[in-house]
C-alpha cells in the first residue's frame, strides 16, 4: 500500500526572478532509497533545504512525515536526519564524544547515549577508531560518522546530500551498502542527491532526474529506460562478415527495427522490442555470416546522459 512520507506539491524557490526550483511534484513512500540526481545547479540542494524547513518556498508546499516544514521547520527536525556534503564535527573531539554531544543535544540519558553511541559506531564500522579525533578521520569515515551522528536521534527519513563525495571506491561501496542496510533493517526512508549515477543506480529503488530546477523523469531505472527508450529500447551490436548489399535495407523492413547503423563489420540495430531471433535469422538467410551478438541494456548513465545530450525539458 502506498504511505508516503515525503510530499512535494507544485514546490517552487525563486531567487528574485530566478527559478531555482519549477513546480516539483513528488511523493516518496515510507522505506523508500530515493536518488535525486541532477547536475550542478539543478536545484537538489534548494529542494532539500525546503525539505527541512531551512528555507522558504515561493509557492507549493512540502510536507515530511505529515509536518508541513515549512510552518514547523522544529518538528520536522525532529524527525528528519541531515547529512550535509561537508559534515561538521568538533574536530578536537573523538568520534565517540562527537556522537555522546549530539546525543545530549537530542535529551537522550546518559545511559541511552552511551548505549546507542557505541551502537553505532559498531554499525558504521567505526569501533576501532572511537578514540580518535574527528579532526583526524579520512573523508570516507568522517562520512560514516556522519551517518551515525545523524542516527542517533532515531530519524523516521534521512536526508543525504551527495555523501560519496570525495570517498575512494571501496569506501562508497561500504557507505551505499551501510545506507541500504538501514532502509532494509530498519525501515527508514534515504533521499540522497548525487552526480554520482552508476552508484545511486545500486541502491535505489527509484530515482528523480532533476535539471533546470524541474523533475523531468521518476520512477526505477527499468521504468525510465522504457519511458526514454520507447523507440529503440533493444539496442543489438552484431558482428557480420560477408553482408551483401540489400542487408541492411532487409534488416530495415522488419517490424519495429527503428535504424540499423554499420560501421565496418559491425552493425547496431535498435529496436523497440526484443527481435534477435528475427535478426539473426534475417542475417543467416541473407548469406552473410554471423560472428557476433550482443544485446546492449540500457543503465542510468546513458538515461542520463541522453537527457542532457538532448537538453531536454518536457
Ligand atoms: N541563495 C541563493 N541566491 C540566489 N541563487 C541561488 C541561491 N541558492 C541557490 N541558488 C541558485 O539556484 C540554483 C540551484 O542551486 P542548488 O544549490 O539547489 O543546485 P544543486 O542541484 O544542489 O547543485 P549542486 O549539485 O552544485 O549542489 C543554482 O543556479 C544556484 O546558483
Amino acid at each position: 500500500m502506498l504511505d508516503p512520507i515525503i510530499e512535494l506539491q507544485d514546490l517552487t524557490k525563486k531567487y528574485d526572478q530566478f527559478i531555482a526550483v519549477n513546480r516539483l511534484s513528488l511523493s516518496i513512500q515510507k522505506g523508500e532509497v530515493f536518488g535525486l540526481l541532477g547536475p550542478n545547479g539543478a536545484g537538489k540542494s534548494t529542494t532539500i533545504l525546503m525539505m527541512l524547513g531551512l528555507s522558504e518556498p515561493t509557492s507549493g508546499s512540502v510536507r515530511v512525515c505529515g509536518i508541513n516544514s515549512t510552518r514547523e521547520p522544529i518538528l520536522v527536525k525532529q524527525k528528519v536526519g541531515y547529512l550535509p556534503d561537508d559534515v561538521g564535527f568538533y574536530e578536537d573531539l573523538t568520534g565517540y564524544e562527537n556522537l555522546i554531544y549530539t546525543a545530549e543535544l537530542n535529551r537522550l540519558s546518559k545511559e541511552e547515549a552511551i548505549r546507542r553511541a557505541k551502537e553505532l559506531l559498531a554499525r558504521v564500522g567505526l569501533s576501532d577508531a572511537a578514540d580518535k579525533k574527528a579532526g583526524a578521520y579520512s573523508r570516507g569515515m568522517r562520512q560514516r560518522l556522519g551517518l551515525a551522528d545523524v542516527l542517533i536521534k532515531q530519524p523516521e527519513v534521512i536526508i543525504l546530500d551527495e555523501p560519496t563525495l570525495g570517498i575512494d571506491p571501496a569506501g562508497v561501496k561500504e557507505l551505499l551498502q551501510l545506507i541500504q542496510r538501514l532502509s532494509r533493517d530498519e525501515g527508514i526512508t534515504v533521499l540522497l542527491s548525487s552526480h554520482h549515477l552508476h552508484q545511486v543506480q545500486q541502491i535505489c529503488d527509484r530515482v528523480g532526474i532533476f535539471v533546470q530546477g524541474r523533475l523531468l523523469a521518476v520512477g526505477d531505472v527499468s521504468a525510465l529506460s522504457r519511458q526514454l527508450f520507447a523507440e529503440d529500447l533493444f539496442i543489438l551490436e552484431v558482428g557480420v562478415k560477408q553482408l551483401s548489399p540489400d542487408l541492411i535495407e532487409q534488416l530495415m523492413q522488419i517490424d519495429d527495427v527503428t535504424s540499423v547503423k554499420q560501421n565496418n563489420e559491425l552493425l547496431f540495430i535498435s529496436c523497440s522490442r526484443d527481435l534477435t531471433g528475427e535478426i539473426a535469422e534475417t542475417i543467416v538467410r541473407s548469406g552473410a555470416r554471423l560472428t557476433y551478438l550482443n544485446q546492449k541494456q540500457y543503465g542510468l548513465d546513458e538515461i542520463y546522459h541522453r537527457y542532457f545530450e538532448r537538453g531536454e525539458v518536457k
